[in-house]
């Protein structure tokens, strides 16, 4: 049996957060898990593509409406990866230094579309076909209803939901840009006015997923406008956990560390990396380090992070240090704090895959107040690498910290997301910092969660099974 999972990100090609990280382990996983899978995304002027090269295996036309757009099917010369991965390449749209723009209607339309029209040219067509986001929501819909697409018609086909906040929508006046298909079924594209991809995979999929079972729930009453169709539409919805790639994430081997380590060595091995880290940064290496990874947007609560790091920097007592970039307000309040806070306060605006590595291993806690998380990785990460989380009680963060006042707890995990349950959870990692037998043993502890894609991976193969 064999998946072909359609995405716009996948780690290590383009990276924009957590969905690259799913697309590039998900397969691996599902591979030695006697499943064949493989990867079809569209082919970025980025780093990854600069490095390598590629052999074409298909070249044809697409039209998007009147329009008609040269394209071809690239694959890796060397295999790199632990799967079988497919570039589509349409150089006017696609082939860009950036993975989203303003123009995405267009792009992604192409990507589905040369995808379809690719595969309608296979001796044996996929099992499955496994969608991602809305990006790639048009799948669903085109192989129930666009003329051109008929063959297709019995493959059972998923839509995984990453981000529900995003949904693709553009306006009916480009409704031609799709193939051909039946116009009285017209009304699967729309939700509220306009064409909305996301809304219409939910509609036609054969099955719908989440990447965690909580956001699934949270899903049904707020999820930016789609709650009456995901309550409609629920007997077809799961959530599936995500996990992490063990082999990527491995403190014992992962290249980018000053000190490799594991449970055994743990605390030798935080100490040498958090040394490096506070020196890199100019950070008090005996204070309690708190870090934050990610985009800076409304979803993961940064926003509040510049009150509520006054208020923890004032009393002098942790060190804060933030990964990020994301809204301009933000990055200026954060990039200003640097001055008022030298030695306890540092940041990098911007996005550095390396360094994030650094920061899991040589931060103490990582901080997640986070207003929607449908899963979350960074959690998983911290864990993976014996720093502890500290998250607000929200989708898959729910779903995987436990707090430290409960059984079994290992995190610090807040109700809300305001400055005060930020700054409260902070002082707790404070306190528990304090008590260095306690830090020491939970910190060894996490490590051992297994958070790996193996049970995830089966899920999905289950689910797929099934329909
Ligand atoms: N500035 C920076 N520099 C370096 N690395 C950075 C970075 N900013 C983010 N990252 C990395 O990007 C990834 C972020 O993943 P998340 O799952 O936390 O969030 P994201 O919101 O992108 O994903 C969405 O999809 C995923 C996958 O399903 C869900 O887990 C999540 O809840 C959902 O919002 C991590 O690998 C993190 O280390």
């Amino acid at each position: 049996m064999n998946v072909t999972h359609i995405s716009a990100e996948c780690y290590p090609v383009a990276k924009v957060g957590g969905l690259a990280d799913v697309v590039g382990a998900l397969p691996k996983y599902q591979n030695s898990a006697s499943f064949s899978s493989q990867v079809i995304m569209p082919f970025y002027d980025n780093k990854f593509t600069k490095a390598n090269t590629f052999n074409t295996v298909y070249e044809s036309q697409l039209n998007l409406a009147d329009t008609s757009y040269p394209f071809k099917i690239l694959t890796l010369k060397e295999p790199l990866l632990d799967f079988d991965i497919f570039f589509v390449d349409v150089p006017e749209l696609l082939f860009k230094e950036y993975v989203y723009s303003n123009d995405d209607t267009e792009r992604f339309l192409a990507f589905q579309i040369a995808t379809l029209d690719w595969m309608l040219t296979w001796d044996a067509y996929p099992d499955y076909i496994h969608c991602h986001d809305h990006h790639t929501g048009l799948i669903p819909f085109m192989l129930q209803e666009s003329f051109k697409y008929e063959a297709f018609r019995k493959i059972p086909n998923i839509l995984t939901i990453h981000n529900a906040q995003y949904q693709g929508w553009f306006s009916h006046k480009k409704v031609n840009l799709i193939p051909p298909f039946n116009f009285e079924n017209v009304g699967f594209l729309d939700w509220g006015g306009s064409v909305n991809p996301l809304a219409a995979a939910i509609k036609c999929a054969w099955r719908i997923t989440t990447v965690s079972p909580s956001y699934m729930e949270e899903l049904k009453l707020s999820a930016n406008g789609l709650e009456n169709l995901l309550n409609h539409e629920s007997a077809k919805c799961s959530g599936i956990l995500n996990g992490i790639d063990w082999n990527v994430w491995d403190p014992e081997t992962d290249n980018y560390l000053v000190s490799n380590y594991n449970t055994k060595t743990v605390v030798s091995g935080k100490k040498a990396n958090k040394k490096h880290l506070c020196d890199t940064f100019n950070l008090d290496v005996k204070k309690p380090l708190f870090a934050f990874i990610g985009r800076l947007v409304g979803e993961k609560g940064s926003d509040l992070f510049p009150e509520a790091f006054k208020d923890i920097l004032e009393k002098g007592d942790a060190s804060i240090l933030l990964l990020g970039s994301g809204h301009d307000d933000t990055e200026i309040q954060l990039e200003a704090l640097k001055n008022d806070y030298k030695g306890t306060y540092n940041a990098f605006i911007g996005y550095d895959e390396s360094l994030s590595h650094v920061i899991y291993a040589g931060a103490d806690f990582l901080l997640m107040p986070s207003r929607v998380e449908p899963c979350g990785l960074n959690q998983m990460y911290a864990l993976r690498y014996g720093t502890i989380p500290i998250v607000r009680r929200i989708g898959g963060l729910k779903d995987t910290v436990i707090d430290i006042s409960e059984k079994n707890g290992f995190g610090i995990c807040h109700k809300d997301v305001t400055v005060s349950d930020i700054t409260n959870a902070i002082d707790r990692g404070t306190s528990l910092y304090e008590n260095n037998t306690t830090y020491k043993k939970l910190s060894k502890q996490v490590m051992g969660i297994d958070h790996s894609w193996n049970a995830s991976a089966k899920e999905y193969i289950k689910l797929y099974k099934s329909i």
